[in-house]
Formats: structure tokens, sequence, C-alpha cells
């Protein structure tokens, strides 16, 4: 027998299971600045992945590995509903953002960019910020998200929070007839980059807010502003946010936060927030309809990062990004009602509209792509 196939047959085939689905999953490891980061290219149907890079203490490669196959196929969700021409990709980087940063490993992991030649570009996400792709654009041109004298958009934290207050309204609005955000009360978990600034917008609405985070300067950080704004923030541990009596759970940490334990917890109306990937798992959806909780799927919700960034390839553009973010208040109470309409979850309206999409795109691609122009085209 050829010694190759009998190999072959002898192979571990379980990571090839695991990553079914995705096109390409680059692991990348630099022992010199301590780098070990995991690249997810899930779909390119639509155009080049992108995808935010996360900073993780992962427990182990597998749950790290766990994460970005799931974070990179919601971006190609996300790009087909809010009608971007970019594929599904997302990047992490296995180390404690508050301790393992450095110069050099950022470079380093922006020379793992490059290396893909442009089928993957990326910036902030989870435990990065703008400053860190700073070091990472001196090694690729791939990078989005940059900040504004660096010639790139700014942070795109403003654009997702902009869009969740959109997605607040949308739901206030189908819920309880008016899109006014300071008659109710939001229950916020996390408080960073995207957390933060809605917090701080809800309480100059004069909303009630409730809020957690596990680091306590964050914490300290919006009760200085509530001060400021001569109101109060309500603060609750990390386990009581999913107990509190607010109208609205707004999720912006951690994904898979919405499971069995927490739905039977939660005694809000609705959830909507930046966190990616909430669900623990898809019939995590149906659970929530069941208990009259509305779900607004977050790849719909938390579109405004992704808007920003495909947007600042065309040039930096504040207020093209901003009608965009505007559009996910429609596309919102649309996936709303088609749920009501056709009895289904809003998760599975949503990713009807994204089917869609890809499968028209995949019909174009095959009916006339540039790419596979004939080889006699080419002159000699
Ligand atoms: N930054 C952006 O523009 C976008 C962010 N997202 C998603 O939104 C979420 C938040 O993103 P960022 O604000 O950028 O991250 P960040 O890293 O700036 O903030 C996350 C905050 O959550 C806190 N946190 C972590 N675990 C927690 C827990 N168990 N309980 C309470 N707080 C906890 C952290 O201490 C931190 O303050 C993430 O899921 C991210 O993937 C999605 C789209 C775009
Ligand atoms: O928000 C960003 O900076 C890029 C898009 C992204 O990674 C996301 O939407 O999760």
């Amino acid at each position: 027998m050829n010694p190759q196939v009998e190999k072959s047959t002898h192979l571990n085939q379980d990571i090839f299971q695991k990553i079914a689905g995705h096109e390409q999953v680059v692991f990348c490891n630099d022992p010199s600045s301590g780098l070990q980061a995991i690249i997810a290219i899930h779909d390119t149907t639509l155009g080049p992945a992108l995808g935010g890079t996360r900073m993780y203490p992962y427990k182990s490669v597998e749950e790290a590995l766990e994460d970005v196959l799931r974070l990179s196929e919601g971006m190609t969700y996300k790009c087909a509903a809010a009608d971007i021409d970019f594929g599904g990709g997302k990047a992490v980087i296995i180390g404690d953002p508050k301790h393992d940063k450095s110069a050099g490993l950022f470079r380093a992991f922006g020379q793992y960019v490059d290396s893909l030649n442009g089928r993957f570009y990326t910036g902030t996400d989870m435990g990065t910020t703008m400053e860190d792709f700073v070091h990472a654009t001196k090694e690729t041109n791939f990078i989005n998200g940059i900040p504004v004298e660096y010639g790139g958009s700014g942070d795109s934290s403003v654009p997702t929070s902009q869009g969740v207050i959109y997605g607040l309204k949308a739901t206030n609005r189908f819920l309880f007839g008016d899109e006014d955000l300071s008659k109710r009360t939001y229950a916020i978990q996390g408080l960073g980059k995207v957390g933060y600034k809605l917090a701080n917008r809800l309480l100059e609405e004069g909303a009630n807010v409730i809020v957690t985070d596990i680091f306590e300067e964050a914490i300290t950080r919006i009760k200085e502003r509530a001060n400021e704004l001569g109101t109060t923030v309500t603060v609750v541990s990390s386990e009581e946010i999913y107990r509190t009596d607010a109208d609205i759970f707004i999720p912006c940490a951690m994904g898979g936060i919405i499971n069995d334990q927490t739905i039977e917890q939660l005694k809000v109306k609705a959830v909507v927030g930046s966190a990616n990937n909430q669900l623990k798992s898809n019939h995590h959806a149906k659970r929530l309809q069941d208990r009259g909780i509305l779900y607004a799927p977050d790849y719909i919700v938390n579109a405004g990062g992704l808007m920003q960034v495909a947007d600042e390839l065309y040039g930096p553009n504040e207020d093209r990004v901003l009608l965009q973010t505007k559009t996910i208040y429609q596309t919102l109470l649309e996936i709303y009602e088609q749920a009501n309409l056709k009895f289904i979850t809003t998760l599975e309206a949503a990713d009807e509209k994204c089917q869609k999409r890809l499968q028209e795109q995949r019909h174009r691609n095959n009916f006339y792509s540039r790419s596979r122009r004939p080889k006699w085209d080419i002159k000699e």
C-alpha cells in the first residue's frame, strides 16, 4: 500500500470535522514575542474575510478555537445582513490583555495577517484597542479601525454603540409603541468600549441604568460619569445582572451568556446588546421566545463597527457610516415583524435574510466572475 495513503487513513480527522464549514484556519506561533493566535476565515462568498481580533486569557487552545470559529461564522452573517461585500473572519490572541501586550506581539500578528495577502482584514475586538493595531499596521496594510491621526476611521465602538441605540429604539417601538429611551430600565453587562458608551448615553437620556463589570475601574468610571450628570447608576454583581427588574438586558461582554441557566433567571422583556454570539446555542433563541423575551439577533444589532471598518476602505466618512448604522433600526423591526408573521424565532428570521443574500451572490459568482475569465482572454 502507498505509505502516504496508509498514513492518511490513520490520520485523526477530528480537527477537520471541527473546522468543517470554514474555508481556512491559521495557527500563528511566534515564540520571540509570545504570540499565540488563531485566524479563522469562515466564508468569502461576499468578499475577503473581515473581522476584529479578540485578546482573551483562554484556558485552553480548544476554547480559543471554539470561540474564533463561532465568531468568524457570525461575521459571515453580519456582513450578509448588513449588505456589506466582505466575508466572515475573525482572530483570537491567547493572552491576558492587561498583562501580555507588547508592540512586538502586535507586529508579529500583523505579519501573519499580511501573509494572507488580503484574504483577511482585521482590527479591534474585545481586549484589543486601536493603539494595539497601530503596531500591526507597520507590518501590513490589511488593518482597519485605526486612529484618525493614522488615516483610519477611528474607534469602531462608536458606531457599534450607535447601532445598539438604534436597536434599543426599534425594540422599544415594537414592544411599547414608542422609541423613547428615557422611559425604561436597562441592565448592561460589561462597561468596556461599547458598554460604557451605551451606559453613558442612556444616563444622558435620563433612563434607569443598572450595570456590572468584573473590573473595578470600569465601575468607578461610570459612577463618576453619573455623578457629573447629577444622576445615579445602580451597580450589581456579575451574577445579579441576570435577575434585575430591568426592561431590557444589554450584553456587552463575552458570548454564550444566554444559556439554560441564565434564561430561567431573566425577568426582562428583551435582550438587545453588542456582545457577539450571545446565545450559547441557536436553540436558546426558541427558549427566549417561549419565555416571552424578545431577542434582537446580535449580528444585526452590533453591525455598526463592521459598517465603519468596511466603509473605511473607501476613505473614512462619518456621515456615510451614520446613515448606514441608522438602517439597523428598520432591519431589526422587519426581523421582529417577519418572525411574528411566520411563527419563527427572530434568529431564524435574521438567518433567512442572510441565507438569501449568500445564495444570490453564490449564483452571481458562478454566473459571472472576473476571476474566472477563460484563459484565452489573456493577451500574450
Ligand atoms: N468594539 C466593537 O466595535 C464591537 C464589539 N462587539 C462585541 O461587543 C462585546 C464588547 O466589546 P468591547 O466593548 O469592544 O470589549 P471591551 O474589551 O472593551 O469590554 C468588555 C468589558 O466587559 C467586561 N467583562 C468581561 N467579562 C465580564 C463578565 N463576566 N461580567 C461583566 N463584565 C465583564 C470587561 O471587564 C470589559 O470592561 C464583545 O463581545 C465584542 O465582540 C461586537 C461588534 C463590534
Ligand atoms: O467592529 C469592528 O471593529 C470590526 C467588526 C467586528 O469584528 C465585529 O463586528 O465583531
